[in-house]
């Protein structure tokens, strides 16, 4: 008997001379809160196109609760909630109109599995009669998840439902993640946004259609192999161009207003850094030690290859 929620085996798909999944193998338990993280073109899509039975792999297999994904569409479609990463509303329709379509489309009314959308339609009643098309990008995000949710789905698959989408909202809509996987639903979430793959019990790194990386958000990040450190200066591009030079320097990318930086050679320190910028007259405000975070260990499993 299948434990898995989600089960892909060298899941590979093609479009034309392009390889959007290569040789992908993951699986999501049952109750998860999984993260597919990966930036545009990363093949995010196209895997979840597959996982709910829109499209088919060129190679490999994937099966939903024990169901394959080929051969049992109708029953898979039945147990999935999805919310692609485009507008999947009904613009003309009202926000009530779109929920009751939904209902309808999958044989059960608003009221029948109302108290796991409560608190999240509970936000949108006062607009219940304003078009779809009118509601903000937040608005739509959380009519959107409602009309996914309305048959009680055993799993919820969501594309990018955070994209362009306020900074409030995104908090808000992860919070309301958390509260559907507490009532025993699976989650597989993509993103394209490394922050939100804290919020994540387990994630997968996803670049040029193959996985670079799956495990919890702690232990990625303890995947990164070098002391780092976060350096501020007023000359943040002398800065940039300078370490880049020094051959000892084994990472170095601008995160926001701070530079992070790693060598190899773990014994260099904060002192033999703060000399080394002094030889090109730069003056750090700030030398720390800090903790690799998820993007940085992104781009260093993306330099260095696959661990997994
Ligand atoms: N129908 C299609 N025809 C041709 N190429 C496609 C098609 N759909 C996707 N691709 C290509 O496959 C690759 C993976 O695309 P996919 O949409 O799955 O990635 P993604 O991670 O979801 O990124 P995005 O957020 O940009 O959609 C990309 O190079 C994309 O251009």
């Amino acid at each position: 008997m299948e434990k898995y929620a989600i089960h892909i085996e060298s899941l590979t798909k093609r479009y034309d001379e392009v390889l959007a999944l290569d040789q992908v193998s993951l699986h999501v338990e049952e109750g998860e809160l999984f993260g597919l993280i990966g930036p545009d073109g990363a093949g995010k899509t196209t895997l979840i196109k597959i996982l709910v039975t829109l499209i088919g792999a060129d190679d490999g297999k994937a099966s939903i609760l024990g169901m394959d994904t080929r051969q049992a569409k109708k029953s898979i479609r039945e147990i999935v909630g999805y919310m692609p990463g485009r507008f999947s509303l009904y613009p003309d329709l009202s926000v009530e109109e779109n929920l009751s379509f939904f209902a309808r489309a999958f044989d059960t009314t608003i009221t029948e599995n109302y108290s796991l959308i409560e608190s999240i339609y509970d936000q949108l009643k006062p607009f219940k009669d304003r078009k779809a098309g009118a509601l903000s990008g937040g608005m739509k995000q959380k009519l959107a998840l409602c009309c996914a949710l309305i048959h009680r789905p055993k799993i919820l698959l969501l594309d990018e439902p955070t994209t362009g989408v306020d900074a409030v909202s995104r908090k808000e809509f992860w919070q309301m993640l958390r509260e559907i996987k507490s009532q025993g639903i699976t989650i597989l979430v993509s993103t394209p946004y490394m922050d939100e793959a804290n919020l994540c019990d387990r994630i997968a790194f996803l670049q040029g259609g193959k996985i670079l990386s799956i495990d919890s958000p702690k232990n990625i990040t303890d995947q990164f192999p070098w002391q780092l450190f976060a350096i501020k200066s007023q000359q943040k591009y002398a800065l940039i161009e300078w370490l880049r030079a020094w051959e000892k320097v084994s990472y170095c990318y601008a995160f926001g207003e701070y530079l992070h930086v790693a060598f190899e050679d773990n014994t260099i320190q904060a002192k033999a850094l703060n000399n080394y910028l002094g030889t090109g007259s730069i003056s750090a405000s700030e030398i720390t030690v800090i903790s690799p975070t998820i993007e940085d260990t992104f781009i260093y499993l993306m330099e260095h290859g696959t661990r997994c």
